[in-house]
């Protein structure tokens, strides 16, 4: 063997165990988000994603006040934690609450905060997580200007006005809290039938990234997870606005609330701050990286090798359907 072979064949294995490193390291560090015993705020708790969530977190000793408008989902959501938390084999005292708010109000956004903190002897929460979020997906021509206000309403503003006001309590209160946020493959990505979405989901990632490096300052981490689809309510009921091309290009795979949240509190705990629960949505994590920590180093980097010959694929497929569509639909020279 030469040199330079025997150099070679060293680095290779050096890369080939690379993605061992953070495994290794997080069995060291333990686990970065353990919700036992903290009080959880939780926003659009009631049903789909949220509602998952809020079980899994009952089911791991949390206090959990969740958040969203209709009374009759947040109940039923409650009781559902309660059997849950009944399920656990060491059992603490638990405090399930649930308040109806109007997110996208400021005021309603703080005082439902305040009403949650009342409930916990007027403390901050020590977690807050935003799952709240709406999707109108149609083609640009056929939304209206009011879709894009509505959306930037609910996913951008609903959050920023809950994540605002709990971090500058947690600020005052000397509390180290910990932020999560839900964006979706599609805060990484942009998708023909998405124009009024996609743009809502990527202003949190600009929250997110900002928050996570401001963070440091007060000890507050801030987290985000990148769902891809997921077959929950909200999934239903954007299905009867969404253009079959998107639909097509989107495909019909996806997780259930149940898997998905499973997959987001695992990510959380590994302390990954951009978190995801697809092969596809992690590719697009590493080819869209960007300025952002790794998840695991190695396997990241390996995957940051191939991912512009997969993101140019995935673009000419996409680009490719929506050409071929609008030849065959619109009848339009092309
Ligand atoms: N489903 C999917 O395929 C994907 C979803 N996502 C994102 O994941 C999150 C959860 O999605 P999913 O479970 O499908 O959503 P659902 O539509 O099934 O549930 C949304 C939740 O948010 C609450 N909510 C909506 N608007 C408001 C508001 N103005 N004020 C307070 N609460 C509100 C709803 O309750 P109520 O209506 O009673 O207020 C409900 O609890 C969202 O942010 C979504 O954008 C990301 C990728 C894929
Ligand atoms: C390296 C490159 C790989 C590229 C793969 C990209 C695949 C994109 C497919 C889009 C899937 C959309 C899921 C989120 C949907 C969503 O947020 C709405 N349903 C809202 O509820």
């Amino acid at each position: 063997m030469t040199a330079f072979e025997s150099v070679s064949a060293n680095l290779f294995i050096l890369l080939a165990l690379s993605p061992l490193v953070t495994p290794i390291l997080n069995l060291i560090r333990g686990s970065q988000f353990n919700p036992e015993g903290k009080h959880v705020y939780l926003t659009g708790g009631s049903i789909g994603l949220g509602r998952a969530v809020a079980i899994e977190l009952a089911k791991q000793g949390a206090h959990v006040t969740i958040i969203a408008r209709k009374e009759g989902p947040l109940k039923e959501t409650v009781e559902l934690m309660k059997e849950a938390a009944a399920t656990r084999k060491v059992k603490s005292e638990q405090k399930f609450h649930w308040v109806s708010a109007d997110l996208t109000d400021r005021e309603q956004a703080i005082r439902a905060l305040d009403e949650a903190s009342t409930l916990h002897g007027g403390r901050v929460p020590d977690f807050v997580m935003t799952c709240a979020g709406t999707s109108i997906p149609r083609f640009f021509t056929d939304a209206p200007i009011e879709d894009f206000e509505w959306q930037m309403k609910v996913n951008y503003f609903g959050t920023l006005y809950t994540v605002h006001e709990a971090y500058k309590r947690m600020v005052e209160k000397g509390v180290k809290g910990k932020i999560v946020m839900t964006s979706s493959t599609l805060g990484l990505v942009g998708l023909v039938g998405y124009t009024s979405y996609c743009p809502t989901k990527f202003a949190l990632r600009g929250l997110a990234e900002s928050l996570r490096n401001e963070g440091h300052l007060h000890g507050i981490t801030t987290q985000i997870y990148y769902p891809g689809t997921m077959f929950s309510p909200g999934y239903e009921t954007e299905n009867l606005t969404k253009p079959l091309l998107t639909r097509e290009i989107e495909g019909s795979t996806g997780l259930t609330p149940e898997d998905a949240a499973k997959g987001m509190l695992k990510g959380l705990r590994k302390g990954y701050f951009a978190v995801t629960t697809d092969f596809d949505t992690n590719f697009l994590r590493v080819a869209a990286k960007g300025v952002t920590p790794y998840a695991n180093i190695g396997w990241d980097y390996i995957l940051g090798l191939i991912a512009p010959i997969g993101a140019t694929s995935f673009l000419w497929e996409a680009d490719g359907k929506v050409l071929k569509y609008g030849k065959k639909n619109l009848k339009k020279e092309l």
